[in-house]
C-alpha cells in the first residue's frame, strides 16, 4: 500500500465522475442537446429553488443558440385546494410543532398534469418546476439546491427560495418543509433518478454545475461499492460552540458551530467533480435508491427499504451552552403519531470534553413526573428556572465513553463537550422539556413540545439501571496483533450497535474487518489518520474526526494507521435480527 501523510480534516471530500465530466454554465448544458429537432425539455427539482432565475438563464442560453423558447411553468397549474391537502392529517391540526410525514405525491398538486405543446423547427418548449418530469418530454433535467439552502431560506423568510411546495410565492414554514415538502419531493426525485438526463447543481445560480445522467448513475454505481464520505457542514444554534471552527476549519454562518452534519442521510450530499469550480453535490440518498443492496446490504435493505438507517453527527458545545433537556419518541408513538417506520434512538460518544463537563442522562431514582411537569410548566409560565438535576442524572463526560439513549430517555449534552452522535437516522423529533430559559433576539423561546415529551418519557428505567444499561463498559469481541475491536454499546431495543476498533500503532500494525453484507460507518475519534483499504483495492484516507461509509458490497477491508500513533475508530452497524 502506498504511504499516506497525515492531513487535516477535509471540508470538501470529492470524487471523480465516471464517464463525462462536470460542466459549468447553462451554455455547456444546452450545448449537449440535440440541435436538429424540436424539443420538449422538462426541468424538475425541489420547491425551494429560484425557478424564475433558472428559467431566465436557461432561456437566454437556448436563444443564444438560435432556439426559440416557449415556457411552461408547471407551478401555474397547481391547484390551491390540492396544495392544502398535501399535508398529512393525524397529529391534532393545531399541533404547532410536528406533522405526520406526508404520503402525498407531487402529482397530487395537479387536477391534470399539463400537456406541453410540441414546438417546431429548432424550438424548445421549456417545462419547469416541481412536477415538470410528470409531463411528456423529450429530455429530463433535474435542478437541485441542497436542503441546507432551503432550510436557511425558509427559516430566514427569504424569497423566492424560502417557499413551500404548492405555495410558490409565499413565505414557507419549517414544519411544512420538514414533514411535507421534503418527503414528497424526495420520493418524486427518487422516482425520476433512473431517467434523469442531466443533474444540475444550482448552489451558484450564476454558474450552474451539471453532470450527464448516465455519468451520474455510473458514478453512483461505483461509489455504492467503495468507501465514501459525504460533504460535512455545521449549523448554528443557541447552544453551539467553537470546536469545529477552531479545530476543523468550519466557518459557521451564524457565529457558532453546533450540530455537525457528518452523515445525516436525508440531507447529505456527495461531491463529484474535479475541483471546487466544477463539482456537483449529489444526494447521498440516491446511492440508497439506485443501489440499496450494494450500499446497505441485502438484509438491511429488506428491513429498511431505501432508507439509510444510521446517522453520525457532532454536537459541539465547547465554549457554548447545554442542549435542551429532551427525549425522543418511543417506537409506537413515532409510528402512530408521526408516521415514521422507525424511531430516533441515539447514542453519545464523547470525542472531547473540558474538565468537569457533563452529560445529562436518565431519571434519578427519586424523580417524580408530576413535580417535573409542574417545573416545566412554571418555567414556561413565569420563567422560573427548572431544577434539572433534581430529576435527571448527570454523568462525567469522559473522553471515549459511550452513552446509550434509547427513545424516551431524558438527556442533553452539557456545555464543554464534543459529542459524536451515533444514532438512528430520524433527527427532527426533539421533544423538549426545558431549554434553560433561553430566548432569541426577539424574546422568543425555541419550541417546547413538552406534552409530546411527557407522553414519551420512559419512567421505568431510572436510578442505578441508568448506569447499568446506558453507560456500558467496552467488551472486546475480536483482536489481533496490536489491535482489538470492542462493543461500546448495544441494547435489545436498539437496532444498531456501536463498536470501537483500537489500533495500538507502530510499523505494519493494522486491523482487518469485513462488512459481511451490512454497511459499516467509521469515524476516526482519536489519532491523526487512517487508511481504509478494501479487498478490491480501493483506499480511502480518514483524518481525525472524519466519518466514512463502507458499503456492504465493499466486503473485507483493512484499517492502517497513518504514522505510529494509536487510533480509535468508532464503528456502527445495524445488528442482525
Ligand atoms: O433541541 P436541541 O437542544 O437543539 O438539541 C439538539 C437535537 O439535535 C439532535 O442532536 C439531532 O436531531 C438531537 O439529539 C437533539 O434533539
Amino acid at each position: 500500500m502506498q504511504q499516506h501523510q497525515a492531513r487535516p480534516y477535509e471540508l470538501n471530500p470529492r470524487y471523480a465522475p465516471s464517464g463525462s465530466g462536470v460542466s459549468t454554465g447553462w451554455g455547456a448544458a444546452v450545448a449537449g442537446l440535440d440541435a436538429d429537432r424540436p424539443l420538449v425539455l422538462a426541468v424538475d427539482g425541489p420547491a425551494a429553488l429560484n425557478w424564475a432565475h433558472a428559467a431566465r438563464q436557461l432561456t437566454e442560453a437556448l436563444v443564444s443558440l438560435g432556439r426559440p423558447v416557449s415556457l411552461l411553468d408547471v407551478r401555474e397549474h397547481w391547484s390551491r385546494e390540492r396544495a392544502e391537502r398535501l399535508e398529512a392529517s393525524g397529529t391534532p391540526g393545531d399541533d404547532p410543532f410536528f406533522r405526520p410525514l406526508s404520503t402525498a405525491s407531487v402529482g397530487d398538486l395537479f387536477d391534470a398534469v399539463p400537456r406541453p405543446e410540441r414546438p417546431e423547427g429548432a424550438g424548445v418548449t421549456l417545462v419547469i418546476g416541481p412536477g415538470a418530469g410528470l409531463c411528456e418530454a423529450d429530455v429530463l433535467w433535474y435542478a437541485d439546491l441542497p436542503k441546507r439552502f432551503a432550510e436557511a431560506a425558509v427559516a430566514g423568510g427569504s424569497l423566492p427560495v424560502g417557499v413551500n411546495l404548492g405555495h410558490p410565492y409565499a413565505h414557507g414554514t419549517l414544519r411544512r418543509l420538514f414533514y411535507t415538502d421534503w418527503p414528497v419531493c424526495d420520493r418524486h426525485r427518487d422516482a425520476l433518478a433512473p431517467r434523469i438526463d442531466r443533474w444540475i447543481d444550482l448552489q451558484d445560480p450564476s454558474s450552474p454545475a451539471s453532470l450527464e445522467g448516465t455519468a451520474m448513475r455510473a458514478t453512483l454505481a461505483e461509489l455504492a461499492r467503495r468507501p465514501v464520505r459525504t460533504r460535512p457542514y455545521f449549523n448554528s444554534t443557541p447552544w453551539g460552540g467553537r470546536w469545529a471552527a477552531d479545530e476543523l476549519g468550519f466557518t459557521p454562518r451564524a457565529g457558532n458551530t453546533a450540530l455537525g452534519y457528518e452523515l445525516i442521510a436525508p440531507e447529505a450530499g456527495v461531491l463529484v467533480g474535479a475541483d471546487a469550480g466544477a463539482q456537483v453535490e449529489l444526494p447521498f440518498q440516491l446511492l440508497c435508491v439506485l443501489h440499496p443492496e450494494d450500499l446497505l446490504g441485502e438484509e438491511v435493505s429488506a428491513r429498511f427499504g431505501t432508507s439509510f438507517p444510521l446517522r453520525f453527527d457532532y454536537l459541539d458545545t465547547m465554549g457554548g451552552g447545554s442542549l435542551s433537556l429532551h427525549c425522543h419518541p418511543r417506537e409506537d408513538y413515532m409510528r402512530e403519531v408521526f408516521g415514521r417506520p422507525y424511531t430516533q434512538h441515539e447514542t453519545y460518544y464523547v470525542t472531547a470534553a473540558e474538565p468537569g463537563a457533563q452529560i445529562f442522562l436518565g431519571l434519578r431514582g427519586d424523580a417524580e413526573t408530576d413535580t417535573m411537569r409542574a417545573q416545566v410548566e412554571q418555567a414556561i409560565g413565569d420563567g422560573t428556572a427548572m431544577d434539572v438535576e433534581a430529576h435527571v442524572q448527570t454523568h462525567p463526560a469522559a473522553t471515549g465513553q459511550l452513552f446509550m439513549i434509547p427513545a424516551g430517555t431524558p438527556h442533553a449534552s452539557g456545555e464543554g463537550n464534543v459529542v459524536l452522535e451515533v444514532s438512528a437516522t430520524p433527527y427532527l423529533y426533539s421533544l423538549r422539556f426545558y431549554d434553560w430559559l433561553r430566548k432569541d433576539a426577539a424574546g422568543a423561546s425555541r419550541p417546547l413540545p413538552y406534552e409530546h415529551a411527557f407522553a414519551n418519557l420512559d419512567t421505568a428505567r431510572r436510578g442505578d439501571d441508568v448506569l447499568k444499561d446506558l453507560v456500558q463498559q467496552p467488551r472486546t469481541i475480536r483482536h489481533g496483533p496490536g489491535w482489538r475491536e470492542e462493543v461500546l454499546g448495544a441494547l435489545p431495543e436498539m437496532f444498531y450497535a456501536v463498536h470501537r476498533i483500537v489500533i495500538d500503532g507502530g510499523a505494519g500494525c493494522h486491523a482487518y474487518d469485513d462488512t459481511a453484507g451490512r454497511f459499516h460507518i467509521l469515524n476516526l475519534a482519536s489519532g491523526r489518520g487512517a487508511v481504509v483499504e478494501t479487498a478490491e483495492g480501493h483506499t480511502h484516507h480518514l483524518a481525525f474526526a472524519e466519518t466514512l461509509t463502507v458499503p456492504a458490497a465493499a466486503g473485507a477491508y483493512r484499517i492502517h494507521p497513518v504514522g505510529d500513533e494509536p487510533l480509535h475508530v468508532v464503528k456502527a452497524l445495524v445488528t442482525p435480527v
